[in-house]
């Protein structure tokens, strides 16, 4: 298969601490792939390490045939990245449409794309960031990072505190990203949801990848499930 995404050896955190540890991982151009883990075990931080916003002690990341680590966040933005962050970062004080306006770049992802993606954001083109609701924001959030028209899109846990009306709406996008042949990563606390909509698993524990399969597959082994993700039984049938 024709890989998009390569990291090697990769050793990376904050300051002196080390976060990433001795991280190799590989994503076929196309897969659709859910990073889970229990809390602080560095999903957040392997993102924002993809997106150039940590510090990188060792390995390489390559796009493509490009090398990221020199790159800017700008610049890896540019190069095919595309992040939604937890915290959204929409901008407040524009509207929806002018929102996603700033961050077009060309390719097939516009604002009328966006629109027939979420029609509820069409409905509140004219509303500000701050007028939306948390499912709107998000819905935002996910529209402006594909308008940037990323080969890579990452997701830090969009359906966190969401309704789950809400929850399935950004689900069922998320499946039409996956159809429509977007390679994207999907960091989630909702395991059952995040391996229902994805090829691939892989799960963290301390910066090490422990456990690399099918979501199929790792979604049928609740005892997996249990031990790598702390969850008790009752957590994982609520999340199903
Ligand atoms: N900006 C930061 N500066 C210093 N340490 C940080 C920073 N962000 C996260 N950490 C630390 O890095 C470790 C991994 O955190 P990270 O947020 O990547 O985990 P996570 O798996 O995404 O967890 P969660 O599911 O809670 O978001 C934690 O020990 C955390 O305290």
């Amino acid at each position: 298969m024709d890989k998009l995404l390569t990291i090697d050896g990769l050793r990376a955190g904050y300051k002196d601490a080390v976060v990433i540890d001795g991280l190799s991982l590989a994503i076929d151009r196309g897969e659709c792939m859910a990073l889970l883990g229990r809390n602080g075990v560095g999903k957040t931080t392997l993102l924002a390490t993809l997106m150039g916003l940590t510090n990188v002690f060792e390995g390489s990341i390559r796009l493509g045939g490009t090398d990221l680590r020199p790159l800017s966040a700008y610049q890896r933005n540019q190069a095919g990245l595309g992040f939604v962050p937890q915290e959204r970062e929409i901008f407040p004080s524009l509207t929806v449409e002018q929102n996603l306006r700033v961050a077009q770049r060309p390719g097939p992802w516009n604002v009328q794309e966006v629109f027939n993606l979420f029609p509820r954001l069409q409905e509140r083109r004219g509303n500000f960031g701050n007028q939306l609701s948390g499912g709107e924001q998000q819905m935002l959030a996910m529209g402006r990072a594909l308008v940037g028209n990323p080969s890579l899109l990452l997701l830090d846990e969009p359906l966190e505190g969401l309704s789950p009306i809400i929850m399935d709406v950004l689900l069922d996008s998320i499946k039409a990203l996956k159809a429509s042949g977007l390679t994207l990563i999907l960091v989630e606390q909702h395991a059952h949801l995040a391996l229902e909509v994805t090829d691939n698993v892989v799960v963290l524990d301390r910066g090490r990848i422990v456990h690399q399969g099918s979501s199929e597959a790792f979604l049928a082994d609740e005892a997996r499930m249990s031990s790598l993700l702390g969850l008790a039984q009752s957590d994982l049938s609520a999340t199903a």
